[in-house]
């Protein structure tokens, strides 16, 4: 057993090891969208199509709106440990989290506050002032950008324009979660070709995400070829990923993107902000009608988000949550979900199971 002890609020965690992405290959994998040029629509739906994932411009927020929350966000988090708690509870799964992630075992380098934010009130009730204002006024903004970007996949998927949009914004009983990660810097080594995991690899159960980060990398992304790559921060743009709702709404032309979070190993804390565009518990989550080609299949049997949602929260992170809806083998992954040691260089790395039992 090896006892690692690190500074600040994030005192032991497990040591993980998340192999290090090849960085040579990111900017020309990355699609870029331009949300307000002319073929903003085509350009969407083919990055949805093509990697899930796309950093999207000129997307009208200003830039005072995400500082305002990253600074508030910064403040709360160097708070000593139980003024966090206190002002947020314990994340059970909404709430201050710290190194564990949901509620079956996963941990990461990481602290966190996870809000619901449907109907544009955060609800939680004793954050300090100034940090609610910026979190309201922040999800008031992004939640435009999810909305335009849900209007243009429509657009691409040829569907009605407000039909993605209208299941998750001002809908009635819906589920929008925004989450504010803090990754402090990480003092610890892991062997090899690795880094210490942030958070593991995993794809959001949601309809969209919607990211923001300051200027610390560590996000990274999985490509259709298995390939991991990482995503360069850009504080300027927002970061959009297609979710297991939208895999299925689209009947798997668009997938869900497996990403990850790598520990930072300098001296700059990572704070991400993702809004989690999620819909109401009762709707169908079921391949558009005006997607299917004739006699096209579902690859899904059918259900609700609040099924879905259920679920997914009994899965661990790296889990392939849609398998047990699948009903076709074509649409399958590995059944494990996350590759024990998919691409570490080094050949010494071990499954994180295994890890998490041997290294303390
Ligand atoms: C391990 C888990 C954390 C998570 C719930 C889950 O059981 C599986 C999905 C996880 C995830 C990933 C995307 C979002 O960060 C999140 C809030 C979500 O909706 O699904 C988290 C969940 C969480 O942190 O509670
Ligand atoms: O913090 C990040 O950059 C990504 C975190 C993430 O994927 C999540 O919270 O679901
Ligand atoms: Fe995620």
């Amino acid at each position: 057993m090896v006892a690692i002890t690190a500074p600040s609020s994030i005192e032991q965690i497990p040591l993980m090891r998340c192999p290090k992405a090849n960085a040579g290959q990111a900017a020309a994998a990355i699609p870029c969208v331009d949300l307000s040029a002319p073929g903003a629509a085509a350009a969407v739906a083919d990055a949805c199509r093509s990697v899930g994932f796309f950093r999207a411009t000129n997307h009208g927020v200003p830039a005072g709106v995400a500082d305002a929350l990253e600074s508030r966000a910064m403040a709360f988090f160097a708070l000593p440990a139980q003024d966090k708690v206190d002002m947020s509870g314990a994340a059970r799964p909404l709430g201050y989290g710290s190194k564990t992630i949901g509620s079956n075992g996963d941990v990461g380098w990481l602290e966190y506050l996870l809000l619901s934010v449907s109907s544009n009130s955060v609800k939680v009730s004793s954050l300090p002032p100034p940090l609610r204002t910026a979190l309201e006024e922040y999800t008031a903004a992004v939640r435009e950008v999810g909305g335009r970007v849900l209007e243009l996949i429509a657009e691409g998927l040829g569907v009605d324009r407000a039909l993605l949009r209208s299941m998750v914004v001002g809908r009635e009983g819906g589920d929008e979660l925004v989450r504010v990660n803090h990754y402090p810097p990480c003092p610890l080594r892991a062997p090899g070709d690795c880094g210490v995991t942030g958070f593991g690899e995993h794809t959001d159960p949601q309809i969209i995400s919607v990211l923001r980060s300051n200027c610390t990398a560590g996000l990274q992304i999985k490509l259709r070829d298995g390939r991991w790559v990482p995503v360069p921060p850009d504080p300027e743009s927002f970061f959009v990923n297609v979710g297991d709702s939208l895999q299925v709404l689209t009947n798997g032309r668009f997938r869900s993107v497996k990403h990850r979070v790598v520990a930072p190993e300098g001296a700059q804390s990572r704070l991400s902000v993702i809004y989690f565009g999620g819909t109401a518990a009762s709707q169908r989550i079921a391949p558009l009608p005006q997607v299917m080609r004739d006699g096209e299949q579902s690859l899904y049997r059918e259900f609700t988000w609040g099924e879905y949602k259920r679920a997914a929260y009994k899965t661990r992170l790296g889990d392939h949550r849609l398998g047990p809806f699948e009903l076709r083998a074509a649409a399958s992954e590995p059944a494990q979900g996350a590759d024990p040691q998919p691409h570490c260089s080094s050949g010494t790395c071990m499954p994180q199971q295994q890890q998490v039992a041997q290294v303390y």
